[in-house]
């Protein structure tokens, strides 16, 4: 059964999820009352032990521009419903700083009084000093005027509505400034919780609005065509995934022939060093030891070799054997390893947000592959969000706010050197308020024997604990194919420090020693779900067992 994700009800695990509906970006000022009526629970005194202060800004795709007629009523509308919110006590986040269109709003402008008769019969020049009236403004006075000699002939003009046309225009005239801003209650006291811990009042969660190209607003969430299902690669936790995924023929060509070139290298060195191994020799002991070297030499495993000599042997001892033979039962073998490790990534999506945290050694392609994966999810009609935790590289940031961009996905961030943890923390809490369906965590890449470094991994993963003893619902480790033999060490301790739920080999396009994922799996068993075969933001392909297998033993296809 295809699930849509747009205009269906459906039933992932635990609970019914109602479609994702579009997000009706509620004015700033109203985000900002939001955020400044918003409670936390009271934090248990641990958890404010555990989270430095860390100021974070909130990324979101910009909502739909009042016109300018809104705009001007909104002007009108009394500004004082922020200041008269009741801020809750324990609340912990101040009033956010927030940027709109529209002047600054002098004493009692914005306060929209009703015109009395007397009034609307008084010229308009009375109640607005023409001074300080630019051009159009005036212009628009001269259009009111003249519509009043003109009033008695249109009997459906009341001067009310006159003087309203006027005020409208003399505002829609006079020029914008762009930004007002709201400043915090004065009486907000600090809050001594967890909350005031991650957000320092100074610098409340700015909420930046990225440009967005037109078309990603003309056509709302709910009006886009229904999702037939999720994007290859993942699945539904109530799905259990019965089906195979269909690789479209024309797409496979291009990844599959970056991962034959990227695992050519593995493969000539293996056949070529097989063809001269089995050179018109019956098959003997000697034979099948030295194959066996041969194979743990390629990082494949002692397991996995062994397997695969076994096979040999039961097939063609004393018998004369080619090195396609050999090749062919490679491959057959191989392919029984990674089978059952050939997984789609499942998301809960009633978790609301399904939370995937991204591990790994530095320079694996944590960040690259967090954008990949954000490209796959919302172009499948899935709102997602992505957390910065990477405050070590700098760089990493402004990266994964260029991933957020391309793939319209709202990013939470904050400063370099900020708490990993608090990030965390906070933007699942962000992901939550803005329902967001995914939430991608970004972490700093990490050597395996760094233990300050992984110790930080291990309090953000208890840390996100705290707001859901299942999260983070997935722990995904990026390994580089370029590696070898230490990516076997990098799963072992990443998964016991992180609870690595599943894997991603990147650069497999790259001079690739592929055969360590073989040993990995056989070893760890842990789901393979994605291979990296590229840069770029489509070059992420679900893991498929028995392609890989035949690259790597160099196996036509
Ligand atoms: N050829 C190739 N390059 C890749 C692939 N995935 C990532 N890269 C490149 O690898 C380099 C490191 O990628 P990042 O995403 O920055 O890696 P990271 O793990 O976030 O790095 P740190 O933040 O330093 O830990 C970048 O130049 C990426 O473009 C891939 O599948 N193929």
């Amino acid at each position: 059964m295809a699930i849509g994700f747009i205009k269906k009800i459906f039933n992932f695990g635990k609970g019914t999820v109602e479609e994702a509906k579009p997000q009706d970006a509620a004015p700033e000022a109203e985000i900002a009352a939001a955020v400044a009526a918003e409670a936390l629970p009271a934090p248990e005194p641990a958890l404010a032990e555990e989270i430095a202060p860390v100021d974070v800004a909130v990324d979101e795709p910009v909502a739909e521009q009042p016109s300018a007629e809104e705009a001007s009523e909104e002007l009108l509308e009394p500004l004082s419903d922020i200041e008269a919110l009741p801020l809750a006590a324990e609340d912990p986040i101040r009033p956010a700083e927030i940027e709109t269109a529209g002047g600054p709003a002098p004493d009692d402008a914005h306060r929209h009084t009703p015109v009395t008769d007397e009034d609307a019969a008084a010229p308009v020049e009375a109640a607005v000093k023409p001074e300080v009236l630019s051009e159009a403004a005036q212009e628009a006075l001269d259009t009111y005027a003249a519509l009043q000699e003109t009033a008695p002939e249109e009997p459906n003009i009341t001067p009310e509505a006159l003087a309203e046309q006027a005020e409208i225009a003399a505002v829609e005239a006079e020029p914008v400034s762009d930004e007002t801003s709201a400043t915090p209650a004065a009486d907000a006291e600090p809050i001594e919780d967890v909350a005031a811990a991650i957000d320092d009042a100074s610098e409340a969660p700015v909420v930046e609005t990225p440009a967005l190209e037109e078309p990603a607003l003309e056509t709302p969430v709910s009006e886009l065509p229904a999702a037939t299902s999720l994007p290859k690669g993942f699945a539904s936790a109530a799905e259990r995934a019965g089906q195979e995924p269909v690789a479209a023929p024309q797409a496979k060509l291009t990844w599959y022939q970056r991962l034959r070139r990227g695992l050519a290298r593995t493969s000539s060195q293996l056949t070529g060093q097989i063809a001269s191994l089995f050179t018109k020799r019956k098959l003997d002991e000697a034979t099948l030891q030295d194959l066996e070297d041969l194979l743990i030499q390629a990082d494949l495993g002692v397991e996995t070799a062994m397997r695969i000599t076994d096979t040999l042997a039961s097939e063609r001892y004393g018998k004369d054997v080619s090195g396609e033979d050999v090749s062919r039962i490679m491959a057959g073998e191989i392919t029984k390893v990674l089978s059952p490790v050939a997984k789609p990534l499942e998301l809960d999506l009633s978790h609301k947000p399904h939370v995937i945290l991204v591990v790994g050694v530095n320079g694996t392609g944590k960040t690259t592959t967090i954008g990949k994966l954000a490209a796959k999810l919302s172009g499948a009609g899935l709102k997602v969000m992505l957390a910065a935790g990477d405050t070590f590289r700098a760089a990493a940031i402004e990266q994964l706010k260029i991933w957020a961009e391309r793939t319209k996905s709202d990013i939470v961030s904050s400063k370099l050197g900020a708490d990993a943890a608090g990030l965390a923390y906070e933007a699942f809490q962000q992901a939550r308020e803005k329902k967001a369906d995914v939430l991608i965590i970004d972490t700093a890449g990490r050597l395996q024997n760094k233990t300050e470094l992984m110790a930080e991994l291990e309090k953000i993963v208890r840390v996100l604990g705290k707001l859901d003893p299942d999260a983070p619902h997935t722990v995904l480790q990026t390994l580089d194919a370029t590696t070898g033999q230490n990516a076997l060490q990098q799963v072992e301790i990443f998964r016991n420090v992180a609870g690595v739920s599943g894997l991603i080999m990147t650069k497999l396009d790259g001079t690739a020693r592929g055969g360590i994922l073989v040993a990995i799996s056989a070893k760890h068993k842990l789901p393979v779900y994605f291979i990296g075969v590229g840069e770029g933001i489509d070059d992420l392909e679900p893991f498929e067992a028995k392609d890989f297998a035949e690259a790597i033993a160099g196996v036509a296809a």
